[in-house]
């Protein structure tokens, strides 16, 4: 897989060389480029963004430095991700989508975002799908993050980057935890600062401690996204002794 990003802030996207991200890129499993966008400008003050057409607050991205840029970047086959407070939620099942593609390109928007016109001349191409994706219902100031986390969320789906693959099934938002929240998890000592692990955790009884982990799922999720759940779930599962 590769993945390219289009930014105004190139370095922050060093820290991929650091995450998991670095070790894969260094397996050859991944390649990474990183795009400035200002170097696709011709101006004496490399000017990527404008005043919007219809008045309005703050500034709008330019399209012709980003159409330099995709036309650079893009490929038969690249999916454009574009993070922006009105895409689709990005979900888990978003992401293992996006896991199975061989080249995404991410344009990390800043000011009010990116001149629509640049997102709809991608989406012409017939060879490039674009995917507008929003992280959540809450503000940040650009692409950016959301590209990092976006990343992040894809890149452990990708089969060799988890050491444990395993470990992926269980997890919260994946088909093979029935939609729960994850239950609690404990480690070493059996009791911290007065704090003990719950007994059945260190009973050997495997079938008493799946059913503990699957009620205490259960409990944190009628509790903390009683949206997953079906109503009459949430009112019966809700009583369940939970953990904090
Ligand atoms: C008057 N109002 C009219 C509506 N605007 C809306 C608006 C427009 C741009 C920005 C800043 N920005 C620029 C590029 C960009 C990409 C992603 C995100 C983003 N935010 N939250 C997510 N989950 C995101 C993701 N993914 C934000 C971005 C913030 C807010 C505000 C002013």
């Amino acid at each position: 897989m590769r993945l390219d990003y289009v930014t105004i802030f190139p370095d922050f996207f060093a820290p991929l060389s650091l995450s998991l991200a670095g070790r894969a890129v260094e397996s050859g499993l991944l390649e990474v480029g990183v795009h400035d966008l200002r170097a696709f400008t011709h101006d004496r003050h490399r000017t990527v963004d404008d005043t919007p057409y219809g008045g309005g607050a703050g500034m709008v991205m330019r399209p012709e430095p980003w159409g330099e840029a995709l036309d650079a970047v893009l490929r038969p086959g690249s999916v454009l991700v574009v993070p922006t407070p009105a895409g689709t939620p990005f979900t888990q099942a978003t992401a293992r989508e996006l896991a199975t593609r061989e080249h995404l390109v991410f344009a990390c928007g800043r000011y009010e975002g990116i001149d629509q016109r640049v997102l709809d001349h991608a989406a012409s191409r017939d060879d490039v799908e674009v995917r507008e994706v929003s992280l959540g219902d809450y503000v940040l100031n650009g692409g950016e993050v959301a590209a990092l986390a976006v990343t992040e969320a894809v890149v452990r789906l990708v089969p060799g980057f988890v050491g444990n693959a395993a470990s992926l099934e269980e997890e919260s938002h994946e088909a093979a935890s029935g939609g729960l929240l994850e239950h609690p998890v404990y480690t070493k000592p059996a009791t911290w600062r007065g704090l003990d692990v719950p007994a059945v955790l260190r009973s050997g009884d495997h079938g008493a401690i799946a059913g503990w982990r699957l009620e205490q799922a259960r409990a944190r999720t009628a509790r903390r996204r009683p949206d997953l759940l079906a109503p009459g779930q949430v009112e019966e599962w809700v009583v369940a002794p939970a953990t904090p």
